[in-house]
């Protein structure tokens, strides 16, 4: 996992690999400047691009003036620093790196009114104006200047973070500061990045590595993590000698329904490629011959009034809800389900008599794994106004009610019991369509059958669910439910492999 911070913790870093490491803060700030400019000539090919970098007169700005440097030597002839002077304070940092700075030949121009900046030409604006070291909303010149540079239509390109945007903390809905392209940020990636409101900052980011301390990073206390390929590496269990259909477990999946029939069967195809020794799906009568010929290792349990709780028993994993309807018959049976005391997966329409029947919420087993989207969510738990607090309602029920709650979105939060969030970063715009909850369903649910862990097969299901539309999306506009469910053991064996 990679442990993600907030700004003063990072400040905490920066000064810990300072002293530890026996580097002066200035050489600190030239591999940050290195390291962005790295990133920065694969954004920027043309070299004859007019470049305007804006430089506060913090850190931020410190870099600014150690980019313009270094993007002078990599032949960008035509950049211009503009020195945002809109306060008396400046860091020693930036005033060493404005003294070099002026053995280059590089056009520097001071702007005291956001004005002046108004008939600039420019291609490329880089932008370290402020960066993590905001400590309140932006106002006055700074939230002129940001308009007239998001007015500008121009790309944008922020250093370690736009101008105004505060990493860890709710964004508000009146953003007034800079909306950058693409964000060069530091080390690690800002909590912020991953919230959907985020989308008035910046459309993407990149993240690199400047040096900073890794140990010291991961001892830090933080509840945010972000799921690495290394973490899901160690987690898959690859299989073993001797192994057969017994050894990995029976997955169940109650879903479908006349009109719904599609996602249990998405579900069981899901379980069946994600590794579970034998699958049945719990699904009408009407659903057999379906069920028959497109998944025929898969087994049916007819599910009718007159099937008994017995039934079920056998089962190691049971995932109950796609396509599933929301009826009393149905009610009923997630009630007598529940009382097995087995472990769980509850999506879709499980989700939605959760939200009828608070009483059963209670007494789901331990561990029991969630997996609304928003709507699903705010059904359960109340109307949201923000991400930021939907994901803390997350977090504290998982606490209060000893749940996994996957909380899905473009980028997935996991909360745990032990109130750690695991932000998962794989998946991809081409997986915009049906069906994709229910293969996700049927992946947790193999794991869970295989004996991962309830936390572990979260984890390792929400990665490789997104990780296989990455690998289907490198060769296909959009990607299926069906297909991403064929895809899941490729993208195993390649995360084995490599
Ligand atoms: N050694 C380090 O600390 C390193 C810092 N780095 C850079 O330093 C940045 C942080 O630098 P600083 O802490 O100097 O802070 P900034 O450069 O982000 O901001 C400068 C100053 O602006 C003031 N300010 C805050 N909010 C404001 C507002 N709304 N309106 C007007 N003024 C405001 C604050 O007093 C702050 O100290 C990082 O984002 C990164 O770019 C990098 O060089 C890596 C190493």
């Amino acid at each position: 996992m990679q442990t993600l911070l907030t700004s003063s913790q990072m400040q905490t870093v920066d000064a810990y690999t300072i002293k530890q490491q026996s580097i002066s803060s200035v050489n600190l700030m030239e591999s940050a400047a290195k390291a962005f400019v790295k990133a920065f000539k694969k954004e920027v090919l043309d070299k004859d691009a007019r470049i305007s970098i804006l430089c506060g007169q913090g850190n931020n700005g410190g870099d600014g003036l150690a980019i313009a440097r270094l993007l002078n030597k990599e032949k960008y002839k035509n950049s211009t620093v503009f020195l945002i002077n809109f306060s008396a304070k400046l860091s020693d940092d930036y005033t060493k790196n404005l003294k070099r700075l002026s053995k280059a030949k590089i056009p520097i121009v001071e702007i005291k009114e956001p004005g002046e900046f108004n008939e600039i030409k420019v291609d490329v604006v880089i932008d370290a104006i402020l960066g993590s070291g905001l400590n309140k909303p932006l106002s006055g010149k700074y939230t002129s200047l940001a308009s007239i540079i998001n007015g500008l239509k121009k790309q944008v390109i922020a250093v370690d973070v736009p101008t105004g945007f505060n990493g860890d903390d709710l964004i508000p809905e009146n953003y007034n500061g800079i909306k950058a392209d693409v964000v060069i940020s530091f080390q690690r990636p800002k909590i912020n990045f991953f919230f959907p409101e985020s989308v008035v900052a910046m459309n993407r980011f990149k993240v690199v590595n400047i040096g900073l301390d890794e140990n010291f990073i991961e001892r830090q206390q933080s509840n945010w993590k972000l799921t690495t390929r290394a973490d899901v590496q160690k987690i898959i269990r690859p299989r073993a000698g001797f192994s057969h259909k017994g050894t990995y477990g029976h997955a169940l999946i109650v879903a479908g329904n006349n009109t719904t029939m599609g996602a249990g069967l998405l579900a069981a195809s899901a379980s069946l490629h994600s590794g579970s020794g034998l699958t049945t799906v719990c699904l009408p009568q009407s659903g057999l011959i379906a069920l028959n010929t497109m998944l025929p290792e898969v087994m049916a349990l007819p599910r009718n009034e007159h099937l008994a709780i017995e039934a079920f028993e056998k089962f190691n994993a049971i995932a109950i809800g796609p396509g599933l309807g929301f009826d009393e018959e149905n009610e009923e049976l997630l009630e007598k389900l529940i009382d097995l005391k087995k472990q769980f997966v509850i999506d879709a329409d499980g989700l939605t008599i959760l939200s009828k029947r608070e009483d059963l919420l209670v007494k789901l087993p331990a561990k029991t794994i969630l997996t609304p989207h928003m709507k699903e969510f705010d059904r359960l738990f109340g109307k949201h106004e923000s991400w930021w607090q939907r994901v803390a309602t997350a977090r504290e029920k998982a606490q209060q009610l000893d749940l996994i709650i996957i909380l899905k979105n473009q980028y997935t939060f996991i909360c745990l019991p032990t109130g750690d969030v695991h932000i998962n970063a794989t998946g991809n715009p081409a997986m915009a369509s049906g069906g994709m909850g229910d293969v996700l369903t049927g992946t947790i649910t193999a794991f869970l059958a295989q004996c991962y862990s309830p936390a572990d097969a979260a984890i390792l299901a929400v990665y490789l669910h997104g990780k296989a539309g990455d690998d289907l999306a490198k060769e296909s506009f959009t990607v299926n439910a069906l297909q991403l469910a064929l895809q899941i053991p490729k993208t195993i064996k390649k995360l084995l492999k490599s």
